[in-house]
């Protein structure tokens, strides 16, 4: 499986529709990856939590219509990173707002929508502002008969959650972010960590940039299930391209059957 991972810079100038034509373009470029990924909340932006309600859309959007339509044309699978969902009606806490990942089939559908379950802010932003998901959500990556689940950024720091999507059946873990420069030394710790326990390929998507005054942490990365970077960005715009072999993660298993030595 050939994958691209965009990891998109961007500063508080740029309009929303200039950067959602920019992100649709350079996915537009990927033709000839099976997937391709972009950050958390690369539209609304992750830290200037004030644009949040303004840039807020419902799921059939202006994000998933521009990304569908690119992903038909390249005939890949898209996950789009994340957008301010606008939910139909208030959840639990009263409140109509989610980080929700979307992900695009390379026939435009969208086939898989996670909704962020640990929100970041410590009693500002995500938890101040937003509704948490409550599911968890894989989608099949077409023709490979291998299966990936969603999570988003602060997810990352909550092994519990990549065990629970081991169980439903995922071997490939897609985790766009919002991931600033201070703590990257946790992201990309914490994505092999991720890898290697749970034997699972790992495609980390981090922004690029610094915007409501954060700079953001780059190093996006494709790892092995063994635990091997594959490719890791640096702290600017960039975007890897790599050939996994996704076979690779039977035998690490078959070899090496940790994951059967759980005592539950
Ligand atoms: O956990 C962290 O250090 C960063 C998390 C974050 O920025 C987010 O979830 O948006």
């Amino acid at each position: 499986m050939k994958v691209a991972v965009i990891q998109l810079a961007y500063d508080d100038a740029e309009p929303l529709a200039t950067r959602r034509e920019r992100a649709a373009d350079l996915v537009r470029a990927q033709r000839g990856h099976d997937l391709v990924i972009l950050p958390e909340l690369w539209g609304p932006t992750g830290f200037d939590y004030s644009r949040w309600e303004a840039s807020a859309e419902p799921l059939d959007g202006p994000t998933i219509a521009a990304l569908s339509a690119a992903a038909t044309e390249i005939e890949a699978l898209v996950h789009c990173g994340s957008i301010v969902e606008r939910l139909t009606e208030p959840g639990v806490e009263g409140r109509t707002l989610c980080n929700t990942s979307l992900v695009a089939s390379p026939t435009g559908e969208l086939v898989a929508v996670y909704r962020k379950i640990h929100r970041f802010g410590f009693g500002a932003g995500e938890p101040k502002l937003m509704e948490a998901g409550d599911q968890i959500v894989t989608v099949g990556l077409p023709t490979t008969g291998h299966t990936a689940a969603l999570s988003t950024c602060y997810d990352l720091r909550f092994p519990e959650l990549y065990r629970r999507q081991v169980d439903a059946g995922a071997d490939v873990f897609l985790i766009p972010a919002a991931w600033p420069m201070p703590r990257v030394e946790h992201w990309r710790v914490l994505a092999r960590a991720r890898a290697i326990e749970n034997q699972c390929v790992v495609i980390t998507c981090n922004t690029a940039g610094t915007h409501g005054g954060y700079q953001m942490g780059g190093a996006s990365a494709v790892i092995s299930a063994k635990g091997e970077v594959l490719a890791e960005a640096g702290p600017a715009q960039e975007v890897l391209s790599v050939d996994i072999d996704l076979g690779e993660i039977g035998q690490w298993r078959a070899n090496f059957p940790v994951l059967a030595d759980r005592r539950l």
